[in-house]
Parts: structure tokens; sequence; C-alpha cells
């Protein structure tokens, strides 16, 4: 390939000309210019291809090819966009070079014409921002930088080719380099930064670029060519200045596509046919890869100017646009448009397919996809874009195309809840905006003195951005959403604007409220649909989300609300799960992860976890697990491997534990379903329900000891749990996965009346007053249950009938009753004294020396299980609940045969319900109950109530 002189073309034709027609800066260039120290300056070859085609000289058309279909090629164009994150290293140069060819050389209908348009590398518009800003300050700082961005982007080059292909580049980048610094040097004089100064400084990174790509295709032997696009690209622009990084506008830089079409048919019949590619053989295999600068482009007077910052993809989708391609691709580091930041909602995926509207919805709202004003030249022409991974080019990312139906065609659909169409999802994604401002004008009491009108006007008149604007009832209250740098300023314009007023108390306020975002759902799906808004609400008040302000779209294709900033990444993640984009993500804390109940449940969780997901929906995510001494946290809330979690909390990972630091992650969690476990039998965890609560955390309790516990606490956090709409879930307390606290709550619900409740809820009692007998003692049955693990860990729990006490405590206090353990009239099957006696604290010889002392009992219990059969009865452990007289009793009595209990066996639990439905029969629930697997099902039941109480909440 030949080397490019366009810096050295027309050196004298542009200091004239710019010189009459425009800024100061290039009153600079041309001083310096006739005082012999310049030779080279930004622009200079733009003026060489002006005077090569000037806007009013007619093209040469004597042997016309058109670029928008090279002779001989099957195929249209495709279009290339590679923005500098994909540029920042030369390796990355090299991915990308590869992927030009690869793609070049077409999928099933041959070679394909290939066009690719480049930003800077990585970081240079920035280094180059930086020289340009600092040259008035600190002019030693703009050299250094000046320096690190030459020798930067010349070792990146050198990496990549050859020094006979890069050694005429390098001395092009080092002489642009001393152009830069002669531009910079001039603003000491001017003492200020024309704008267009900025815009011709920092298109050189994209110059840069683009030729050091071109170095590297160039050692691959394709053919291909690089063009500076402000030779070809001319362009309207209404404003100066490079724009907002990341903007979702392309500040009103309108393209001249009939002069940049002549131009870019002249640059083919030109440089195109010295480059050969008049006469390629497609049928060979043979294809041009034509490398453009983004960003850049001139104005019809030959000024230098862009497209703006993030402007890359408009030059992408105008390149497109004027050679006819089949499709753009926007290559970037994901797999395409997601559903929502994945960096705030890990669970988003890539969308599919959108519409250009929809696209165009999502990236004013944030979604870094493309510039809004980027889709309209591939709207005009009906060109796909495509946006894909460069580390994962085989998959198809996200494909943009096609116009959604207008409200107006929509108009007379059939209106449908979104639910009842099966398996359809009316919104594509959720995107946020930070940094957003309130302004707020309350309570205008000026009949007829258009007050929207001036408002708005005055916001228009002082080019502030308004993002939403909402008026309710009347005219009287007025609030707009804009950048949050804005608001100030809006505030004064308005106090301004309506100063007659204010001073008259004709306004009740106008107030700025800063630290907002604005969070949006996109779909074409949501017109025309009902229960889209109300899934989006609910989502948000799950997530204890406050809505300051609320706006639908008029094409029904978005509705936007604005929250406060804290509340962001929550009001995301709630809304991405309530649209079921992703599963319901329950994220669980686990206390007691080691003990007994704690390890089933991790069991049960392994086994159940891709059934969940499949069947429900639903992902339980354990991310913090803990015993008395150590805990372990997945990092930034992400889940802890549930498969591994028995060595990860006895790995050097564990951290000590720290109940003040669990309580502060799981609050800075903005995981909208969070969940603590209370897997432990602890008064010390029990005292922290109040403050969970609180924060928006639920709580599922295999422990009684909250809700068995003192009366006052347990109503404090009963209220804590009513007024944080959350739950406190115990199913598992009281018969561990038999639906009585449920069924209890049902009756009570539904408005019976709960007379008396009786029955036995000791797995450990049934099981040992049902398999004792002559030959096996007292004892020996307490040791099998033991060995069953349906004891508690300290057996004198159970045997003093304070197990069941408690579980009496639950129930009674679910009827409405007053009662704490104290008024529980308790037989014990013990003697008191074991009850105050030390036993050792390691668990094996405690049990042990317990089990020993138990012995003492086994000549008395004998007896009264011969007296009980004597009469044809059987030993039991009953309770006794009665609402009227606000007895609540346990004790050990003889049952008849037509007492429920007489057929208890093992150990069952039986709850018996005597109400005013039921007062004939009484409600009765039995079933195995107590050990391990059967409290944790308990729990496990409690965590689908849980989660599916809050899908269905969310719409
Ligand atoms: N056994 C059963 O059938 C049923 C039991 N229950 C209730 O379930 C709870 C657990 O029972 P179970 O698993 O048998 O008991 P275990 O004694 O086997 O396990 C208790 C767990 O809690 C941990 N723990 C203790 N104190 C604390 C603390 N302050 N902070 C954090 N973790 C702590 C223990 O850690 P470490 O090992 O470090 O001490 C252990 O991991 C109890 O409240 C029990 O009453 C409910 C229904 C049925
Ligand atoms: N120890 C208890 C276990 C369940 O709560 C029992 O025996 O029922």
């Amino acid at each position: 390939m030949r080397s490019k002189q366009h810096s050295l073309r027309g050196i004298g034709a542009l200091g004239l000309t710019v010189l009459l027609s425009h800024s100061s800066l290039v009153l600079s260039f041309s001083l310096r210019q006739l005082s012999g120290t310049a030779t080279r300056i930004p622009g200079v070859h733009l003026k060489a291809s002006v005077v090569a085609s000037p806007p009013s000289s007619p093209i040469l058309q004597d042997d016309f090819d058109d670029v928008a279909k090279p002779r001989g090629a099957k195929n249209d164009w495709e279009v290339h966009k590679f923005g500098g994150a994909s540029l920042a290293t030369a390796e990355l140069y090299r991915t990308v070079g590869d992927l030009l060819i690869r793609e070049s050389e077409g999928r099933e209908h041959g070679t394909i014409p290939t066009m690719a348009i480049v930003s800077a590398r990585g970081g240079m518009t920035d280094l180059l921002v930086k020289v340009v800003d600092s040259a008035l300050l600190n002019f030693e700082q703009a050299i250094v930088a000046l320096q690190e961005a030459v020798e930067s982007q010349v070792s990146l080059l050198k990496e990549l080719a050859p020094p006979e292909i890069t050694d005429p580049i390098e001395a092009r980048f080092r002489s642009d380099g001393q152009d830069i610094l002669s531009v910079v040097q001039s603003l000491r004089m001017l003492h200020t930064v024309p704008a267009v100064t900025m815009e011709v400084v920092t298109g050189f990174g994209e110059i840069w670029s683009a030729q050091t790509l071109h170095a590297y295709l160039q050692t691959q032997n394709v053919p291909c060519e690089w063009i500076d696009a402000r030779d070809i690209l001319v362009v309207k622009s209404d404003s100066s200045g490079l724009g907002e990084k990341g903007a979702a506008s392309t500040g009103g830089v309108t393209p001249l596509y009939e002069i940049t079409t002549e131009r870019l048919s002249h640059w083919w019949n030109n440089e195109g046919r010295n480059a050969g590619f008049l006469d390629l053989s497609y049928e060979k295999g043979q294809v041009p890869i034509v490398i453009v600068t983004g960003f850049v482009a001139q104005t019809i007077e030959g000024v230098p100017t862009t497209l703006k910052r993030s402007g890359s993809d408009y030059s992408a989708t105008i390149f497109a646009k004027l050679v006819n391609a089949g499709r753009v691709t926007m290559w970037k580091n994901t797999d395409g448009v997601y559903t929502a930041d994945p960096r705030r909602v890990p669970e988003a995926f890539p969308i599919a397919s959108l519409k250009y509207d929809e696209a165009m919805e999502l990236a004013y709202f944030g979604a870094q996809v493309l510039h809004p004003s980027a889709m309209e030249p591939c709207i005009d022409k009906k060109i796909p874009v495509y946006v894909r991974n460069i580390f994962n080019p085989d998959f198809e990312g996200t494909i943009i195309q096609g116009r959604c139906a207008t409200l107006k065609d929509s108009f007379d659909s059939k209106i449908m809840n979104w639910r009842s169409k099966s398996g359809f999802v009316p919104i594509k994604g959720i995107t946020s905006v930070d940094k957003i401002a309130l302004v707020s004008l309350e309570g205008a009491s000026i009949g007829g003195a258009n007050v929207a009108e001036r408002f708005m006007g005055a916001m228009a008149d002082n080019d502030i951005k308004v993002l939403i604007i909402t008026q309710a009832s009347s005219e009287s209250s007025i609030t707009v959403a804009v950048p949050e740098n804005e608001g100030q300023r809006a505030l004064q314009v308005l106090e301004n604007v309506f100063e007659l007023e204010l001073s008259r108390s004709k306004i009740n306020s106008l107030s700025v409220a800063t630290g907002m975002s604005i969070v949006a759902i996109v779909g074409e799906g949501m017109a025309m649909t009902s229960g889209v808004s109300a899934t989006f609400m609910t989502s948000l008040s799950s997530a204890n989300v406050n809505i300051r302000l609320i706006a639908q779209g008029s094409s029904e294709r978005q509705i936007a609300v604005v929250v406060a900033a804290e509340d962001t990444t929550s009001a995301l993640r709630a809304a991405h799960m309530a649209f079921t984009l992703s599963e319901t993500t329950a994220t669980i804390t686990l206390l007691g992860c080691t003990g007994n109940i704690g390890s089933a449940l991790v069991r049960q969780l392994q086994e159940q976890k891709t059934r969940l997901a499949q069947e429900f929906g639903v992902s339980m995510c354990i991310n913090i697990a803990a015993n008395s001494k150590k805990m372990v946290v997945g990092e930034n809330s992400q889940c802890l491997d549930v498969d591994n979690l028995s060595s990860l909390i006895k790995s050097d990972e564990a951290l000590a534990f720290d109940l003040d630091k669990i309580t502060n992650l799981m609050m800075a969690d903005v995981h909208p379903l969070r969940i603590v476990i209370d897997c432990t039998n602890s008064e010390a965890v029990s005292e922290y329900y109040e403050r969970w609560l609180s924060s928006g955390i639920n709580i599922i309790s295999p422990s009684r000891k909250v809700a068995a516990g003192n009366l006052e606490r347990y109503k404090c956090v009963r209220a804590a749990e009513k007024a944080n709409s959350v739950s406190w879930l115990y199913e598992s307390s009281v018969g561990s996965a038999l639906p009585i606290c449920t069924t209890l709550q049902d009756l009570y619900e539904t408005g019976d009346k709960v007379k008396s409740i009786t029955g036995c809820v000791s797995g450990t009692m049934a099981y040992v007053l049902s398999s004792f007998s002559e030959d096996v003692p007292f004892s020996e049955a307490l040791r099998a249950a033991v060995e069953k693990r349906i004891t508690e860990n300290d057996v004198w729990e159970d045997l003093s009938g304070m197990d069941m006490a408690q579980k009496v405590v639950i129930l009674a206090r679910s009827m409405g009753m007053n009662v704490n353990l104290e008024d529980v009239e308790v037989e014990f099957l013990i003697p008191e004294e074991f009850l105050k006696k030390e036993y050792p604290v390691d668990w094996n010889e405690m049990t042990a020396a317990q089990l020993e002392d138990i012995k003492c009992m086994d000549a008395l219990m004998l007896e009264r299980l011969k007296a009980a059969t004597a009469e044809g009865r059987r030993l039991r452990y009953k309770f006794l609940i009665d609402k009227e007289t606000g007895k609540c009793k346990c004790s050990l009595v003889n049952t008849e045969t037509t007492d429920p209990l007489y057929r208890l066996k093992l150990y069952e639990n039986l709850v018996a319900f005597e109400t005013s439905r039921y007062e004939t029969s009484p409600l009765i629930v039995k079933g195995a109950a107590a050990g391990p697997d059967l409290a944790s099902a308990g729990i496990f039941a409690d965590l689908l109530r849980l989660t599916r109480s809050f899908s269905s909440n969310q719409g």
C-alpha cells in the first residue's frame, strides 16, 4: 500500500481560506506558518481535499465506479465499528484486524466489501483533551500529556508491523505531534481555547488509530486502505465543542449527504483505484477492507469538526448509508445490548432483537447502546444494526432493525393483560440515568398566567435539557427532571421568570432536589397492554423504593420513574426480576449453617437448585453463611458455592463471626428479596430481628427464641414486620414441615373462631413415649431419639416439656392470646434439679451425662406406662390451649382410644383445632415431625412461600 501524503498538500490555501472565514485558532496556525516554524498543521490535508474536490466543483465522472457496490462484488458492503475499548492495546488491534479479515471472507455468499470505522485508542481522546485543557494553565503538563499520547501510539504501532511499514507512519505521528504542539503553544497567546481547537486536536486520536490498524492489515497482505473522514464527511454543526462523554445525542450535527457522496465516489475513483480496489477479483476471494476514522468530519467551509463525543457510532451509520451497507456491526466487549446494566443487575442478559425505536428509547434513558441520532441513517435505509462481542464473535449478539407500530396503528388492537399471554414479556430492557435533579414548582395560584409555557420556555431559552416533565392536575404544579449539574441554574432561571409571583406568594415553592436517578422500562410490547405499570410499580414498592416522579412516554414504549440515587440498583434489580427477565433471586444469610438443621437445608438447596430454577424460576442464593465462630461472605453479594459451603466455612477464607458486620452487609445488599434464616438457638441472634425487619430484610426462623420469647419483644418484632411490608415466617418452629402455623393463620384470617387446640408437638416426647416398654427402658428410648437427631441439642429442653411449651406459646399467640412461657403450665418429665445441674459444654459429653442421669427415671416411667396400659390407655404428652379460659398446659396424660393422640407413633406430631366451623369434628393436622430433614423441609416451604409472594407482588 502506498503511504499517504495528505498533510503536505495545500498548505497555503488553507492558511488563507480559513483565516478569512474562521476562528482565531486558525489565525494562530497562519501566523506560525508564515513565520516558518510549522510546516504541517492540523487540517492542512483537509484543505487539500477541498482543493481537490471543492463543494461547488463537479466530480470527475470520466471513469466512475460505484462505491456503493464495488464492481464485481456480489455482496453489499458491511460496516464495522470499533470503540476505544476494543482498540486499547496492540493485541486488541490484532484481534480487530483478524476479525475484519474473517468477516470480509464472508459467510455463505462469498466475500464482503468491508469498511471499519475506528475510534481512537482507548484513553487517547481523554489524553488529547488534557493536552488542550492544560495548555493555558500548565504548559509543562500539556507537553507531558502530548508526549505520552504520541509515544504510546508509536510504541503500539511498532508492535504491530515491521519498520518498512511503520517508519513512514511513525514519522507522520511525530510530525502530527509537532503540529499539535504548535497549536497549543498558540493558545497561550490567545489566552483562550477556541472550541474548534479541541475538535482538531482530539481528532488525531482517530487519525492515528486508523493508520495503526492499517499498518497491521498490511502485514496480513489484504487489499486495504485508510480514509481520513475529514476528507470525505461534510457536516453542518449547530454547536461547537466536543459535547459530553457518553452523551445520548450528537449535538445537532447533520451530515451533508450529497457532497459527502461525491467525495466518497471521488476517493473511490482515485485513492481506491490506486489501492487496486477497482481491479479486485471477488471470485478469487479478494475484497477491499477500508478503514475510516470515526468521530471526525469537516464543515462545508473546510474546517475540521467532530460528531461530538461518542460520535463514532454515528460515523459508522453515516458511512453505512453512504455505501448502502447490508449491515452495520457495532463491536463491543459484551455480548450485545443487555436487558440492564450487568454491573448493577448481574442477572441481566443480552437482548436478541430490538426495534430501532426501542433502541433509541433505551439509549435516551442511559443504555450505552448507540446514539439515538446514530440510528437515523440506518432507519432511513433499513440497514440492520448488530451489536456483537469482539471476544465472542460467534455469538449473534443483538440485532436492531424494524420500526415499532405507532400508537395510532395499535389503537384498534385488543387490550390484554401481559400476564395472560403465556411467555410474553412486554419490556425489552431496563435502564437508568444517574445524576438527575428534580426541579419543582408547586402551588401556583396564578390564574391564566401560562405557567407551563413560561416554565418550559425558560428551560428552552437557557438550553437546559429537560429529560422528563410531569404536570398533574393543573398548571399549578410542575416538576421536571434535568441533569444534576443544571439543577441550580434551572432554579435560578425560574426564580427570575416567576420573581413577581414568588414575591407575592402566588407560588408556594420553587425547589430543586438533587441526588436522583431515572429508572426506565422500555419495550414496544407495553403499548396497549395492561398490567405493565402495575408490575413495575409493585416491584419498586417490594424493594422499598420511593418513587419521586412517574412518566409514561406518549408512545407507550417506556415508563420512567425518578428515585433516590441510592435506590437505583435495587429498583433496577427488582424491576428486572418482576418482568421475569431474570429468575426471582432470594439472597440468603444462613445462620447456623453447620448445625443439624442448617446443614440439612444446605443439602436440600444443593439437590433442588436446578429444579427450582427450571420449574419455578427461582434462584436461592446463599451469600452469607455463619456458625457461632466463623462466617463466609460472597463478594459483592454474589452467591456462595452451595456445593462447597461446609469446606468454605472451615477454610482460611472464612472470617470471624460478627453479627454487626453481617447486618451491615445485608443492609448494603441492593437485592430486593433478602432473607435471614435463623437456624441457631441463640438469644444473641434474636436481638437483631427487629433491626433486620426494619431494614426490609425477611426472616425465616426454625428457632423459637423470638416467636416464643418475651412478649414485648415479640410484639415489637411483629410490628416491625408489618410496618416494613416484610415477612417473618416460622412454620418450621412448630411441627417442622407440618402446616400447623399456616392452618391456624388461615382459620384466623378466614374468620373462624378457634376455641381450643390440643395435641402433641414434641417429636421427642412422641417417640420416647410410644417406643419405651418393659423391654426398652425409657432412657434407651431417649438415646434412640438423640441418635435420630430429633431432640434439641440439650435434651432436657424436650424432656422438661419446655420445647413443647414454647410451641404452645407460638400457637397461642397466633390465636391472639397474650401469653409468655411462664403462663404455660408444664409438667416436667425430669427432676427439676437436672435443669439446674451444670453439664459439660461439649455436646457429646453433655448428652452422655444426661443419658446416664435419666436412667433414674426408667422405673418410674415404666410404672406409669403399666398403669396406663392396665386402663387400656396410652401414655402421651399432651398440650391444651383454651382460648376462652386462657389456659395453656403441657402434661403427661393417659389417652383413651377415642383420643386422636392414642394412635400417635414414632416422632409424629398431631394438632387438633376445635373451632366454630370444626365444632363436631376437629380439624386435625398430623404427620411425622422433628429431625433435620423435616425441619429443613419446613424452612424450604417458607422460602418458597416468601419468593412466591414476592413474585406475585410484582404484578
Ligand atoms: N432439631 C429439630 O428437629 C428442630 C429444631 N428446631 C430449631 O432449629 C434450631 C437449630 O437446631 P439444630 O440445627 O438442631 O441445632 P444445632 O445445635 O445442631 O445447630 C445450631 C447452629 O447454630 C450455630 N450457632 C449457635 N449460636 C450461634 C450464634 N450466636 N450465632 C451464629 N450461629 C450460632 C451453631 O454454630 P456452632 O456449631 O459454631 O456452635 C450451629 O451451627 C434450634 O433453634 C432448634 O430449636 C426447629 C425445628 C426442629
Ligand atoms: N426437639 C423437637 C424438634 C422440633 O422442634 C421435637 O422433639 O419436636
